[in-house]
Parts: C-alpha cells; structure tokens; sequence
C-alpha cells in the first residue's frame, strides 16, 4: 500500500487564489484594500525569508503590505511601541511579529500587546480562548493549516479518532482545539505518554507536532489513517554530499507511507498553508473590524 500524499503546495495556491478573489470583492464593492504589517527584529536568515515571502504573498493577492525590519538590538519598549502605534493605525488590518524574538525580548508581552482583531497569527489570549470557547476569533495559521489539509483528505472530520502528539501553544493545544470542534474524539500525546505507539495505532487522524525529525515510525500507524505531519526538521543529509543537509518531518515518512491511508510530505505539505492562512486571516481581520460581510475564502 502506498499512501496518496496530500499537497500542501497546491492546496495553499488555491487558498491564496480565493484570498485574492475575495480582496478584489472588497476592493470593488467597499474601495477596501487590506492592509498586513510585518514586523521582523533581527537578521535571522530563516525568518527573513519567511517575512519577505509573506510580503509578497500579501501583494500578490492584490493586498498592501508594511514591512518594519528592526535591529536585533531593538528594545521590548521599542517594540511595544511599534505595536501600540500599529494598533491605532487604521490602515493596518493585521498585525505579524514574526517569530523568534531576540531572547532579550519577551514574546508573550508582545503578544499580549497585539489587539485582538488584528492578531493574524491568532496567538493573543483573545483568540486563542474563543477557540476553547468554539466561538468566531482570528485562528493561529498552522493549526488552521493542518485542519483544512485534514478536511482536504477527509471531508467530514466528524466522529474520528484524532491522537495529537505535542501540546505546544502554537500548535499542538490549539490544533487539538479545533479538531474536538470539528467532532473528532482526540486524545493528545506527549514525552509523558505511556506506550505512544500503540496509542498512535488509534488514531483514524494523526497530527505529529513534536519537532523530534522521523519520530513516528510506520509501525506506529493504523492501516489507512490520514497523517498530517508539521515537523520542519533540518537534518545532516550525508548521501547527497558531505555537509549537505534536508528537511524531514517528525514522520518518518517511507515507512509511514507503506501503512497510512494519505500523508502530507514535507517540505510541500503543512508549511505552505501557513502563510495562505495568515492572507486569509487578514482579510477576515479586515472585514470583522469594518463590520463588513466576509466575502467566502
Ligand atoms: N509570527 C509567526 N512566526 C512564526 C510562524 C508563524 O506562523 N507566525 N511559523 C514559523 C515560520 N513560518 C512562518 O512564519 C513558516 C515556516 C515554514 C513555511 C514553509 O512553507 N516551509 C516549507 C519549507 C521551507 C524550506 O524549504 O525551508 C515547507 O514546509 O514546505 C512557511 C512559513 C515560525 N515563526
């Protein structure tokens, strides 16, 4: 059995298609065009080119996006300051404070200091609890990402058996949220789990958030589950040359391929979503503080 791979790729190019449909309805129909600002500290080279691909991404769905590219010696008061005056600024829709910060920053102050309906990364309290709550809020971009690849496959999610193993804020609590308000039955895993394996082995629907490279072995798999994996793990690659490196997920994906129903690869499955669903959030951002009618994305 060999499983069909999922295309994160190719689903967020279409996400990215209805995101630009919807801001040229409200551009016609409202004179709305809306507005992310993206705010980098440092010069981390990974973050720098998930910031200008998000810059872009913005402008190519028929958005304005400003960049705030600050020195690694910014201080948390600089910073605060920039997200309160981009809190007042009414020509910003979303808020994006990519993340890591600089150690000497705190990133939960920060958070905290976003207003709500701005937050596209939906990583403020606000947003985060309307997800416990069920209610309508700004939901964190990868989780969104991992749901809509998981309907993708599955259709109906409800009635599954979901196992999520991590419980990060960023993803593995919020991801298990969503999928219990979707009517799976989700059990979450962790380092303390007893016999994860064959806890894995229950799950009609599995997610690994663990960011531990090819953690979950095919063994660990129900016959025919679907497997969303987020793991973006760079790892020594000795067979394409010395010093060479690749990326993995934390599925091992050969082996689970042999036994899942459906798995998204990486790179090429969970991480392209995560930038689709921050455009989407930010004409949702839009929309909600205007009062406006969300055109569908
Ligand atoms: N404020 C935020 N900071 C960070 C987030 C976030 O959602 N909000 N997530 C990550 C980084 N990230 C976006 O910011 C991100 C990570 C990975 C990808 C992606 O498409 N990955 C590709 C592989 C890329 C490669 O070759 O290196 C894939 O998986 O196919 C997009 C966005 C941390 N910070």
């Amino acid at each position: 059995m060999s499983a069909r791979v999922i295309d994160g790729k190719a689903r967020a190019a279409r996400l990215r298609q209805s995101v630009a449909h919807a801001a040229g309805k409200l551009k016609r129909e409202h004179g709305l065009v809306p507005g992310l600002a993206v705010v980098l500290v440092g010069e981390d080279p990974a973050s720098q080119v998930y910031v200008s691909n998000k810059v872009r991404q913005t402008q190519e769905c028929g958005m304005r996006s400003i960049e705030h590219l600050l020195p690694e010696a910014t201080s948390e008061a600089e910073l605060l300051a920039l997200v309160d005056r981009l809190n007042a600024d009414p020509q910003v829709d979303g808020i994006l404070v990519q993340m890591p910060l600089p150690s000497h920053i705190d990133s939960d102050r920060i958070v905290l200091a976003i207003d709500p309906a701005k937050d596209v990364d939906g990583l403020h309290p606000v947003n985060a609890g309307r997800i416990v709550l069920g209610k309508e809020g700004l939901v964190p971009c990868t989780p969104q990402g991992c749901v809509i690849l998981a309907k993708e496959e599955l259709g109906n999610l409800s009635g599954l058996n979901a196992v999520v193993l991590g419980r990060s804020i960023l993803v593995g609590k919020p991801v298990a949220l969503l999928l219990q308000n979707e009517n799976c039955t989700v059990t979450m895993a962790h380092s303390r789990t007893r016999d994860i394996a064959a806890l894995c082995r229950t799950a009609d629907l599995l997610v690994a958030a663990v960011g531990r490279p090819e953690m979950v072995k095919g063994d660990w798999i129900k016959p025919g589950a679907t497997v969303i994996d987020v793991g973006i793990n760079r790892v020594e690659a000795p067979e394409k040359g010395p010093g060479k490196t690749k990326l993995v997920g934390d599925v091992d994906y050969e082996g689970a391929a042999r036994v899942a129903g459906a798995i998204t690869p990486v790179p090429g499955g969970v991480g392209p979503m995560t930038i689709a669903c921050l455009l989407a959030n930010t004409v949702r951002a839009a929309c909600r503080i205007r009062g406006i009618e969300e055109p569908a994305i």
